[in-house]
């Protein structure tokens, strides 16, 4: 476990860097979300008046290791809030994802292949990282709940479905996504505790993409490890994979939450990764690069 990942079990401090003084209502907008979603985030928060060049994104990087502990956050000229990790500013970037949110369908997402949403679904997306498969799963007017244990990540989630509601494209769709921080596990554990036959809590699709070991995304042909992208390698430094013990406890109680006969629960795994928990799917959805279990509920 590195620092950051013990970090994020207690009150985490993180740096926010801002650049212009016009920025205050924005980030008393963070601070109000940070305190209604009990967000265990302190902001330490300082008035950044050099560019934000990479050289300098760079150096406040190092900044991060000498310190050990506290992130660095980094609200941009453009308004845009990201995570500086090991010099590269990642977010979650929802609007690049705009020409396949527009064009997802079955023939070209195999993640809606594997879900079979539409838009009287319910989906939760347990393990919802930079949320970009949620925003696939919500293309198809599915309403998705989207679960993520980080509080930092769940900070860089609300913070860039507040900022995309204010583009009129996006409104519809960002009015479908529900973040909660939160571990799935508990989360699935509550709703088993609470009664089924209420219908506001009925779901079609649980969809898990849980953390995977770093070297596990092995190239075919040469058995060496496949370049991880810069998301992937930022939520490296704060989330770990889970044990075999919690790989069979979200298969479980997800199993669990699904509770219509035609419900699923769909797992993302790297082409040639193991089996979630070793338990063998009812049906797999494949290409080169990744491959989606799913275990039906009926
Ligand atoms: C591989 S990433 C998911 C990436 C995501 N599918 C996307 O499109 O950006 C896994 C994420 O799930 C979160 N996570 C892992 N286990 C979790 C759990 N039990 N409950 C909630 N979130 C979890 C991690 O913190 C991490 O952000």
């Amino acid at each position: 476990m590195n620092s950051l990942q013990q970090a994020s079990s207690a009150f985490m401090h993180c740096q926010l860097f801002y650049v212009r003084d016009s920025q205050q209502m924005q980030i008393a907008r963070l601070q109000a979300m940070i305190v209604a979603h009990k967000l265990p985030i302190v902001l330490h928060i300082e008035l950044f008046s050099d560019k934000l060049t990479q050289k300098r994104r760079q150096q406040l990087s190092q900044q991060l290791d000498q310190k050990a502990t506290q992130p660095i956050l980094l609200l941009d000229d453009k308004d845009t809030l990201s995570w500086l990790s090991d010099g590269l500013s990642v977010a979650p970037e929802w609007d690049k994802l705009q020409r396949r949110v527009v064009s997802a369908g079955r023939k070209s997402e195999l993640l809606l292949q594997a879900a079979k949403v539409t838009a009287d679904s319910k989906a939760i997306d347990a393990t919802a990282g930079f949320g970009h498969d949620s925003l696939i799963l919500a293309s198809t007017g599915a309403q998705v709940v989207m679960l993520e244990q980080q509080p930092l990540m769940a900070l860089l989630l609300l913070a860039e479905q507040q900022r995309m509601k204010a583009l009129p494209n996006w409104q519809k769709l960002m009015a479908r996504l529900q973040i909660i921080n939160t571990d799935a596990i508990s989360y699935f554990d509550s709703m088993s505790s609470h009664s089924l036959a209420d219908a506001d809590k009925s779901v079609d699709v649980v969809y898990l993409d849980p953390m995977f070991p770093e070297d596990s995304y092995q190239d075919q042909k040469t058995g060496k490890g496949a370049k991880v992208g810069k998301h992937m390698q930022a939520l490296h430094q704060l989330a770990r994979p889970p044990t075999a013990n919690e790989e069979r406890q979200l298969l479980q109680s997800a199993l669990s939450a699904v509770s219509q006969p035609s419900g699923r629960v769909i797992v993302k795994r790297p082409q040639l990764a193991p089996l979630l928990a070793n338990q063998a799917a009812s049906e797999c959805w494949h290409n080169e690069a990744v491959r989606f279990d799913g275990y039906f509920a009926g």
